[in-house]
């Protein structure tokens, strides 16, 4: 008896680069682990005439490349019996009809979910036209990709739009973020334990840090990011959604709204930037030419589709704060940027120092820090002083190490796998509620405002550095580093 629950994944947007490097691998590695129910199925949608076999020669060929060492040609032909291409163009309505027949003509039917990994202008006629066809009931959810878009008033447009069509408990708007297994992790990290909760406020945290980096540059998306750029691509979703992780209450439980009522009080609680708190606390950058690992990479400037003049930044670093009585006073360093130095997405919290030195025969003793590593590895690592060996009551700093892939030998999801098994099994934890997405466009508006009014030029720095000066600057303002300049 297979009582995981029957599905038809209905992908919108089937022959594009997300479905193919991340959404069809990850169903891949779902299928072979064999958490998919069997009568599950998946719709691949795209304006082609293509065929069926002629998208999965297509899929195939992407599959090897995307899956890597877990493509398994045996697994490989199973998960396709899944799969089927159907022709659609957003805004006809004979595709739908298609589509419609081919859902109701399915033996098993379960939950219809609506992947929409199209740009968002398609959002619309998508919505509109599945109604239209009947599928729009309660058993039909519609995934959204981001950007949903591109500030207050254009993301809510496109809600607004959905809102028409399908209620907000069928809706999933994706953070792929979210999905990531340390990200989880630091909720068991929290309430799991009763270590840390005690210490983790205002009273024993001096300052907490948020940073990820990554060392590629657009990859080909040159025209999308250069209308984007790092604050509305990073910061206003993956960065805030992180930083909420770390600031929430204990939430009364793990159901959906338990958890996305306790991350709204948090975006609620950040303190509005005025324009001199954009002046002062946050830094836009831009890469110049450089080099990573050793080879030479193009200015920003100069990447395909890019304007020669563009001011769009590709870093971003931010002093944020929360207004609330557990985090009043502690400053939330934010930082993201492409083309740094390394592929780095980590979380530091770094506690306050002892009251008393009783150890003068060591370098200052380092206060104890925690840092939680997302990516490229997972782990966590406390650091502590400990007295070194031999007669002098000297300490040196060193730390815990909680190696996840040590400890726990299970396979380790992708995001996408996560967050993709969660539609299927109805679970909204993990997928952001419109009031957050409201509330998080509305504390980086001040930002764009100011960036916007002034035509603040990004400050330039090298590609494979850790960023602008002024993003050092930022942070010895209070009395503190990033923590690879520790
Ligand atoms: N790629 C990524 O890593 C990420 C992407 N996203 C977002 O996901 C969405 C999809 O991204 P991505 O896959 O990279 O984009 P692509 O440009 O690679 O693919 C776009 C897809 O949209 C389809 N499409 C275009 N016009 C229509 C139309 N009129 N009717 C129906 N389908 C149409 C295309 O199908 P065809 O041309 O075959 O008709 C294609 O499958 C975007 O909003 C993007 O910002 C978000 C996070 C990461
Ligand atoms: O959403 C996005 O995220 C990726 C970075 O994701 P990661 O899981 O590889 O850290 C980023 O490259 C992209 O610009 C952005 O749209």
């Amino acid at each position: 008896m297979d009582n995981k629950p029957v599905f038809d994944m209905v992908l919108f947007g089937g022959t594009g680069d997300l479905v193919m490097r991340k959404l069809l691998p990850s169903l891949y590695q779902a299928h072979a682990a064999g958490l998919l129910n069997q009568n599950g199925r998946l719709w691949a949608l795209g304006r082609k005439d293509l065929g069926r076999d002629a998208y999965l020669q297509q899929v195939e060929a992407e599959a090897r490349i995307h899956i890597k060492h877990a493509f398994d040609a045996a697994q490989w032909q199973s998960f396709c019996q899944r799969i089927d291409y159907i022709q659609l163009d957003a805004n006809d309505a004979a595709g739908f009809q298609r589509l419609a027949a081919a859902l109701a003509a399915q033996e098993k039917r379960g939950e219809v979910i609506c992947y929409l990994s199209t740009a968002p202008r398609y959002f619309t006629p998508i919505c509109r036209h599945l109604a239209a066809v009947g599928l729009n009931g309660s058993q039909v959810r519609v995934v959204l990709e981001k950007p949903l878009g591109t500030d207050l008033a254009s993301s809510n447009a496109i809600n607004d739009a959905v809102a028409e069509f399908f209620n907000e408990t069928q809706i999933y708007r994706i953070d792929h973020y979210l999905g990531k297994e340390s990200v989880q992790n630091l909720l068991a990290i929290r309430f799991a334990n009763v270590l840390f909760e005690p210490l983790w406020r205002r009273q024993w945290i001096d300052s907490v840090q948020i940073t990820i980096a990554e060392s590629l540059g657009v990859e080909g998306r040159g025209e999308f990011y250069d209308g984007t750029g790092a604050l509305r691509d990073m910061v206003q979703n993956h960065l805030l959604q992180l930083l909420c992780m770390v600031a929430m209450e204990p939430p009364a439980s793990l159901d959906a709204d338990a958890v996305r009522d306790e991350k709204l009080k948090v975006l609620k609680s950040l303190k509005p930037l005025s324009a001199e708190d954009v002046a002062r606390q946050v830094v836009r950058g831009q890469y110049k030419a450089g080099a990573i690992n050793g080879a030479p990479v193009p200015a920003y400037r100069d990447e395909a589709d890019v304007a020669a003049h563009s001011h769009t930044e590709t870093f971003v670093a931010i002093k944020a704060e929360i207004q609330n009585w557990r985090w009043a006073g502690v400053p939330f360093f934010l930082r993201t940027g492409k083309r740094m130095q390394e592929k780095l997405a980590e979380i530091v919290i770094n506690f306050r120092a002892v009251p008393l030195e009783l150890f003068p025969g060591s370098a200052a003793a380092a206060p104890n820090r925690l840092v939680i590593r997302l990516q490229p590895e997972e782990d966590i690592r406390l650091y502590l002083q400990a007295k070194q060996p031999g007669n002098d009551m000297a300490v040196q700093s060193t730390f815990l190490n909680l190696d996840f892939c040590n400890v726990f030998h299970a396979r380790r999801a992708d995001a996408y796998e996560r967050l993709l098994l969660d539609v299927i099994n109805g679970k909204l934890a993990l997928f952001m509620r419109r009031d957050e997405l409201v509330a998080a466009w509305e504390w980086v508006t001040p930002i764009m405002d100011y960036w916007a009014a002034n035509n603040t030029e990004p400050k330039l720095y090298t590609a494979g550095s850790w960023g602008p000066a002024a993003s050092s600057a930022l942070l010895s303002k209070s009395n503190t580093c990033w923590h690879e300049e520790l």
